[in-house]
């Protein structure tokens, strides 16, 4: 199956009352694991590439390229978003776009409303004539994005109301005290503001810091709007532990297959107990 945009994944989600994963690619084993399990769970799923890795990872047309390599080579069936996630600017965006990414974030978080606005705006104008689904962010996330350390900033319902109307989003993330990374304690999410922005906005909702949220806490997530859940630190977490095994068991091996083999497993049940817990097993 070829790539497809997130914006029909995420209505269905959001009527349907489940989450579609984004699971983000740190080498070609994380996307092999993720697309395994999206196919062994008939669920559709979204595959990210994190601006901040795109050069890691060997640049757009690279990671698009692989992708739909993978696609072919694996018999992919289900449907599966090519994801910029954390796009830094339009220029970047576009770049993604002109690769074959099929979705993009463009974060301007970070910049006074307006601003926010009028670039995604310009990414929207892009990226719709080609068919390409656009998310913005409102408020900030707390622990490390694009590499700074932040503190929460909740979202504005007048704000998010805002993006959505003038920009014409297809999915917002509005930060609600989620965290990137590991969290200290039990995670404190804003749900009466949550419900408030859904009602607000109708668009789906985006849950960034998806890691370490407790089931519970997720289940009212999707219930008050949320259609996508990002997950990056509970497979990074799961494919060091399987890694670190196989090292500190044989001090001799040094085939990289050998070593990480089992990470890639580890990667593979974590993506399908999310796939699980989210409710889009099945759904594809
Ligand atoms: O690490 C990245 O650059 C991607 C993440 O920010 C991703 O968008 C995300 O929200 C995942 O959060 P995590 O599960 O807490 O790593
Ligand atoms: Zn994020």
């Amino acid at each position: 199956m070829a790539l497809v945009s997130m914006k029909d994944m995420l209505v269905k989600a959001r009527e349907g009352n489940y989450a579609v994963g984004q699971y983000n690619m740190n080498s070609l084993q994380w996307a092999q694991a993720t697309l395994q399990a999206a196919e062994e769970e008939r669920a559709p799923v979204i595959l990210a590439a994190s601006d901040r890795l795109v050069d890691y990872l060997g640049g757009f047309k690279t990671i698009a390229a692989m992708v739909k390599g993978l696609l072919e080579e694996m018999s992919i069936t289900v449907p599966v978003a090519l994801h910029l996630d954390h796009g830094m600017s339009v220029d970047r965006c576009k770049k993604a776009i002109d690769a074959g990414f099929t979705s993009v974030m463009i974060d301007g978080s970070h910049y006074p409303i307006d601003e926010n606005i009028a670039m995604t705006r310009q990414v929207v104008d892009y990226a719709h004539p080609r068919q390409v689904s656009v998310e913005a962010e409102v408020g900030t996330v707390g622990g490390m994005e694009d590499g700074l350390i932040g503190g929460i900033r909740y979202a504005d319902p007048k704000e998010c109301l805002r993006i959505v109307k003038e920009a014409e989003v297809d999915a917002l993330a509005a930060a609600l005290g989620s965290v990137h990374g590991p969290y200290q304690g039990e995670p404190k999410l804003g749900y009466d503001e949550m419900k408030q922005i859904s009602e607000l906005t109708g668009v789906p909702l985006v849950l960034h810091g998806g890691s370490g949220i407790p089931g519970y806490q997720i289940e009212k997530a999707i219930e008050l709007g949320h259609a996508k859940i990002n997950v990056n630190t509970e497979c990074l977490q799961a494919w060091a532990q399987a890694v670190r095994q196989v090292l500190a068991s044989d001090s001799h091996v040094y085939d990289p297959r050998t070593i990480l083999a089992p990470g890639k497993e580890a990667i593979l049940a974590t993506v399908k107990g999310k796939m699980k817990e989210f409710k889009t097993s099945h759904k594809a």
